[in-house]
Protein backbone atom coordinates (compact mmCIF):
# COMPACT_ATOMS: atom_id res chain seq x y z
CA UNK A 1 0.00 0.00 0.00
CA UNK A 2 1.23 3.36 -0.33
CA UNK A 3 0.35 6.31 1.76
CA UNK A 4 -3.01 7.00 0.25
CA UNK A 5 -3.69 2.85 1.36
CA UNK A 6 -3.90 2.38 -2.46
CA UNK A 7 -2.48 -1.07 -2.98
CA UNK A 8 0.30 -1.02 -6.05
CA UNK A 9 -1.35 -3.53 -7.51
CA UNK A 10 -5.30 -4.34 -7.54
CA UNK A 11 -6.79 -7.78 -9.04
CA UNK A 12 -10.63 -8.19 -8.90
CA UNK A 13 -12.74 -10.55 -10.19
CA UNK A 14 -10.59 -11.39 -13.24
CA UNK A 15 -11.70 -14.18 -15.57
CA UNK A 16 -9.52 -15.00 -18.53
CA UNK A 17 -9.17 -18.16 -20.46
CA UNK A 18 -8.79 -19.61 -24.44
CA UNK A 19 -11.59 -19.57 -26.20
CA UNK A 20 -14.63 -21.48 -24.46
CA UNK A 21 -12.27 -22.38 -21.18
CA UNK A 22 -11.99 -20.53 -18.47
CA UNK A 23 -9.07 -20.46 -16.51
CA UNK A 24 -8.99 -17.61 -14.14
CA UNK A 25 -12.39 -17.25 -12.21
CA UNK A 26 -13.54 -14.53 -10.75
CA UNK A 27 -9.30 -13.88 -9.00
CA UNK A 28 -9.03 -11.28 -6.36
CA UNK A 29 -6.10 -10.23 -4.76
CA UNK A 30 -3.94 -7.03 -3.86
CA UNK A 31 -0.33 -6.08 -3.05
CA UNK A 32 1.94 -3.46 -2.19
CA UNK A 33 5.66 -2.63 -3.13
CA UNK A 34 6.76 -6.55 -1.71
CA UNK A 35 7.20 -9.25 -2.60
CA UNK A 36 4.10 -11.92 -3.41
CA UNK A 37 4.59 -15.82 -4.50
CA UNK A 38 1.81 -17.14 -6.49
CA UNK A 39 1.99 -21.43 -5.29
CA UNK A 40 -0.42 -23.94 -7.03
CA UNK A 41 -0.19 -27.34 -8.39
CA UNK A 42 0.09 -27.61 -12.36
CA UNK A 43 -2.40 -26.20 -14.11
CA UNK A 44 -4.09 -24.51 -11.70
CA UNK A 45 -3.57 -21.40 -13.66
CA UNK A 46 -0.34 -19.70 -12.64
CA UNK A 47 1.20 -18.93 -15.73
CA UNK A 48 -2.64 -17.96 -17.25
CA UNK A 49 -2.54 -14.67 -14.61
CA UNK A 50 1.39 -13.69 -15.42
CA UNK A 51 0.31 -13.81 -18.93
CA UNK A 52 -2.97 -11.95 -18.73
CA UNK A 53 -1.68 -9.10 -16.12
CA UNK A 54 0.81 -8.05 -18.64
CA UNK A 55 -1.60 -8.15 -21.41
CA UNK A 56 -0.63 -11.05 -23.77
CA UNK A 57 -3.93 -12.87 -22.84
CA UNK A 58 -7.11 -10.76 -22.69
CA UNK A 59 -9.42 -10.91 -19.94
CA UNK A 60 -12.89 -11.43 -20.23
CA UNK A 61 -13.79 -9.77 -17.08
CA UNK A 62 -12.98 -8.24 -14.02
CA UNK A 63 -10.47 -5.41 -13.38
CA UNK A 64 -6.37 -4.96 -12.98
CA UNK A 65 -5.20 -1.28 -12.04
CA UNK A 66 -1.89 -0.36 -11.12
CA UNK A 67 -1.69 2.18 -8.71
CA UNK A 68 -5.01 2.87 -9.57
CA UNK A 69 -5.02 3.27 -13.00
CA UNK A 70 -6.58 0.59 -15.16
CA UNK A 71 -4.48 -1.57 -16.98
CA UNK A 72 -6.46 -4.65 -18.09
CA UNK A 73 -7.41 -4.36 -21.90
CA UNK A 74 -4.01 -2.20 -22.75
CA UNK A 75 -1.89 -3.57 -25.32
CA UNK A 76 1.38 -5.61 -23.73
CA UNK A 77 4.09 -2.67 -24.64
CA UNK A 78 1.30 -0.32 -23.07
CA UNK A 79 1.47 -1.93 -19.87
CA UNK A 80 4.98 -2.58 -19.63
CA UNK A 81 5.73 1.36 -20.11
CA UNK A 82 2.94 2.12 -17.57
CA UNK A 83 5.23 -0.22 -15.25
CA UNK A 84 4.48 -4.06 -15.20
CA UNK A 85 7.90 -6.02 -16.72
CA UNK A 86 7.76 -10.01 -17.22
CA UNK A 87 10.43 -12.64 -16.75
CA UNK A 88 8.25 -14.93 -18.73
CA UNK A 89 9.14 -18.95 -18.15
CA UNK A 90 11.55 -19.98 -20.19
CA UNK A 91 13.45 -16.70 -20.13
CA UNK A 92 12.90 -15.82 -23.94
CA UNK A 93 16.07 -14.49 -24.86
CA UNK A 94 18.21 -14.19 -28.18
CA UNK A 95 20.66 -16.82 -29.02
CA UNK A 96 23.03 -14.95 -30.69
CA UNK A 97 22.74 -11.62 -29.03
CA UNK A 98 25.31 -11.36 -26.54
CA UNK A 99 24.30 -10.42 -22.92
CA UNK A 100 25.76 -6.28 -23.73
CA UNK A 101 23.68 -6.65 -26.35
CA UNK A 102 20.48 -7.18 -24.67
CA UNK A 103 20.90 -4.68 -21.80
CA UNK A 104 21.71 -1.99 -24.83
CA UNK A 105 18.82 -2.45 -26.39
CA UNK A 106 16.15 -1.79 -23.52
CA UNK A 107 18.96 0.76 -21.89
CA UNK A 108 17.68 3.32 -24.32
CA UNK A 109 16.40 6.18 -22.29
CA UNK A 110 17.84 5.00 -19.38
CA UNK A 111 19.25 8.44 -18.69
CA UNK A 112 18.50 9.48 -15.18
CA UNK A 113 16.65 6.03 -14.67
CA UNK A 114 17.24 4.43 -11.28
CA UNK A 115 18.34 0.93 -13.59
CA UNK A 116 20.92 0.91 -15.92
CA UNK A 117 22.84 -1.93 -17.44
CA UNK A 118 25.32 -0.74 -14.92
CA UNK A 119 23.38 -1.46 -11.86
CA UNK A 120 22.39 -4.60 -13.48
CA UNK A 121 25.57 -5.78 -13.09
CA UNK A 122 26.24 -4.54 -9.78
CA UNK A 123 23.28 -6.33 -8.62
CA UNK A 124 24.58 -9.44 -10.67
CA UNK A 125 28.31 -9.54 -10.31
CA UNK A 126 28.30 -12.76 -12.62
CA UNK A 127 26.48 -11.28 -16.05
CA UNK A 128 29.85 -8.77 -15.92
CA UNK A 129 31.71 -11.35 -16.27
CA UNK A 130 29.76 -12.44 -19.59
CA UNK A 131 29.00 -9.42 -20.80
CA UNK A 132 30.48 -10.51 -23.81
CA UNK A 133 29.17 -13.68 -24.47
CA UNK A 134 25.84 -14.53 -26.65
CA UNK A 135 22.25 -15.69 -24.93
CA UNK A 136 22.90 -18.98 -26.28
CA UNK A 137 25.84 -19.46 -24.04
CA UNK A 138 24.77 -19.14 -21.50
CA UNK A 139 23.87 -21.59 -17.85
CA UNK A 140 20.34 -21.48 -16.93
CA UNK A 141 21.06 -18.75 -14.06
CA UNK A 142 22.98 -16.51 -15.89
CA UNK A 143 19.66 -16.55 -18.15
CA UNK A 144 17.28 -15.98 -15.58
CA UNK A 145 19.55 -13.09 -14.18
CA UNK A 146 19.92 -11.57 -17.73
CA UNK A 147 15.76 -12.31 -18.32
CA UNK A 148 15.36 -10.16 -14.41
CA UNK A 149 17.74 -7.26 -15.59
CA UNK A 150 16.06 -6.67 -18.83
CA UNK A 151 13.04 -6.05 -16.70
CA UNK A 152 14.88 -3.99 -14.47
CA UNK A 153 15.81 -2.00 -17.44
CA UNK A 154 12.07 -1.35 -18.05
CA UNK A 155 12.34 0.90 -14.98
CA UNK A 156 9.38 -0.85 -13.39
CA UNK A 157 7.37 -0.85 -10.63
CA UNK A 158 5.92 -4.31 -10.55
CA UNK A 159 7.99 -7.51 -11.86
CA UNK A 160 6.08 -10.81 -12.62
CA UNK A 161 8.53 -13.66 -12.48
CA UNK A 162 7.41 -17.11 -13.70
CA UNK A 163 8.90 -20.09 -12.29
CA UNK A 164 12.66 -18.82 -12.35
CA UNK A 165 14.03 -21.22 -10.49
CA UNK A 166 13.37 -23.72 -12.99
CA UNK A 167 16.17 -25.82 -13.36
CA UNK A 168 18.71 -23.70 -11.52
CA UNK A 169 21.24 -24.76 -9.27
CA UNK A 170 20.51 -24.06 -5.25
CA UNK A 171 23.25 -21.61 -5.09
CA UNK A 172 21.57 -19.84 -8.25
CA UNK A 173 18.61 -20.09 -6.34
CA UNK A 174 20.27 -18.22 -3.64
CA UNK A 175 21.34 -15.52 -5.98
CA UNK A 176 17.80 -15.30 -7.37
CA UNK A 177 16.39 -15.21 -3.94
CA UNK A 178 19.12 -11.98 -2.73
CA UNK A 179 18.32 -10.32 -5.93
CA UNK A 180 14.21 -10.34 -4.95
CA UNK A 181 15.09 -8.95 -1.56
CA UNK A 182 16.94 -6.00 -2.77
CA UNK A 183 14.69 -5.16 -5.55
CA UNK A 184 12.19 -4.78 -3.14
CA UNK A 185 14.60 -2.40 -1.02
CA UNK A 186 14.58 -0.49 -3.78
CA UNK A 187 11.23 -0.04 -4.35
CA UNK A 188 10.44 -2.48 -6.93
CA UNK A 189 7.93 -4.85 -6.11
CA UNK A 190 7.73 -8.96 -7.19
CA UNK A 191 5.32 -11.48 -8.01
CA UNK A 192 6.56 -14.31 -8.40
CA UNK A 193 5.07 -18.09 -9.55
CA UNK A 194 6.81 -20.60 -8.13
CA UNK A 195 6.82 -24.53 -8.08
CA UNK A 196 9.56 -24.40 -6.09
CA UNK A 197 7.81 -23.95 -2.23
CA UNK A 198 11.03 -23.65 -0.31
CA UNK A 199 12.17 -20.90 -3.18
CA UNK A 200 8.54 -19.25 -3.35
CA UNK A 201 8.93 -18.90 0.65
CA UNK A 202 11.90 -17.58 1.06
CA UNK A 203 11.72 -15.26 -1.93
CA UNK A 204 8.37 -13.96 -0.65
CA UNK A 205 7.22 -13.37 2.83
CA UNK A 206 3.49 -13.73 1.59
CA UNK A 207 2.30 -16.60 -0.53
CA UNK A 208 -1.20 -16.83 -2.11
CA UNK A 209 -2.84 -20.27 -2.89
CA UNK A 210 -4.18 -20.99 -6.53
CA UNK A 211 -6.69 -23.04 -6.94
CA UNK A 212 -8.79 -24.02 -10.16
CA UNK A 213 -8.15 -20.09 -11.23
CA UNK A 214 -8.75 -18.51 -7.84
CA UNK A 215 -6.65 -17.40 -4.79
CA UNK A 216 -8.17 -19.98 -2.61
CA UNK A 217 -5.46 -19.45 0.53
CA UNK A 218 -2.73 -16.93 1.78
CA UNK A 219 0.15 -17.82 3.92
CA UNK A 220 2.54 -16.08 5.29
CA UNK A 221 5.93 -16.22 6.58
CA UNK A 222 7.17 -20.28 6.80
CA UNK A 223 4.21 -21.81 7.81
CA UNK A 224 3.23 -23.42 4.63
CA UNK A 225 6.97 -25.14 4.55
CA UNK A 226 6.33 -26.59 8.18
CA UNK A 227 2.50 -27.87 7.85
CA UNK A 228 2.81 -30.95 5.33
CA UNK A 229 -1.30 -31.27 5.81
CA UNK A 230 -1.42 -27.70 4.16
CA UNK A 231 0.63 -29.02 1.44
CA UNK A 232 -1.11 -32.07 0.68
CA UNK A 233 -4.22 -30.01 1.00
CA UNK A 234 -3.14 -27.01 -1.40
CA UNK A 235 -0.51 -28.44 -3.28
CA UNK A 236 -1.09 -31.88 -3.59
CA UNK A 237 2.28 -33.16 -2.53
CA UNK A 238 3.33 -36.36 -0.43
CA UNK A 239 5.05 -35.78 2.87
CA UNK A 240 7.25 -32.29 2.89
CA UNK A 241 10.43 -33.86 2.85
CA UNK A 242 10.13 -36.24 0.37
CA UNK A 243 8.30 -33.57 -2.54
CA UNK A 244 9.23 -30.14 -1.20
CA UNK A 245 12.65 -28.99 -3.00
N1 LIG B 1 -2.52 -21.74 -24.91
C1 LIG B 1 -3.44 -22.50 -24.29
N2 LIG B 1 -4.55 -22.93 -24.91
C2 LIG B 1 -5.49 -23.67 -24.28
N3 LIG B 1 -5.40 -24.04 -22.98
C3 LIG B 1 -4.32 -23.64 -22.30
C4 LIG B 1 -3.28 -22.86 -22.90
N4 LIG B 1 -2.32 -22.62 -21.96
C5 LIG B 1 -2.75 -23.22 -20.83
N5 LIG B 1 -3.94 -23.83 -21.03
C6 LIG B 1 -4.73 -24.58 -20.03
O1 LIG B 1 -5.06 -23.68 -18.99
C7 LIG B 1 -4.97 -24.31 -17.71
C8 LIG B 1 -4.04 -23.53 -16.81
O2 LIG B 1 -2.72 -23.60 -17.34
P1 LIG B 1 -1.53 -22.74 -16.74
O3 LIG B 1 -0.33 -22.99 -17.58
O4 LIG B 1 -1.96 -21.34 -16.53
O5 LIG B 1 -1.36 -23.43 -15.31
P2 LIG B 1 -0.16 -23.39 -14.31
O6 LIG B 1 -0.77 -23.30 -12.96
O7 LIG B 1 0.80 -22.32 -14.72
O8 LIG B 1 0.48 -24.81 -14.47
P3 LIG B 1 1.95 -25.24 -14.89
O9 LIG B 1 2.75 -25.02 -13.69
O10 LIG B 1 1.77 -26.67 -15.26
O11 LIG B 1 2.33 -24.35 -16.05
C9 LIG B 1 -4.51 -25.73 -17.99
O12 LIG B 1 -5.65 -26.55 -17.99
C10 LIG B 1 -3.90 -25.65 -19.35
O13 LIG B 1 -4.02 -26.87 -20.04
Amino acid sequence: MNQTGEPLLDVRGLCAGYGASMVLEKLDFSMGVEAVAIVGRNGMGKTTLCDTLVGFLPSSDGQISLRGRRVDGLAPERIARMGIAYVPQGRRLFPSLTVDEHLAMLARGTRNKRWTPEAVYELFPRLAERKRHSGGNLSGGEQQMLAVGRALLLNADLIVMDEPSEGLAPTIVDVLVDAVHHLVDEGVAVLVVEQNLRAAVRMAHRQLVMVSGAIEAQFAGDELLTRPDLQRRYLGVGTAKEEIQ
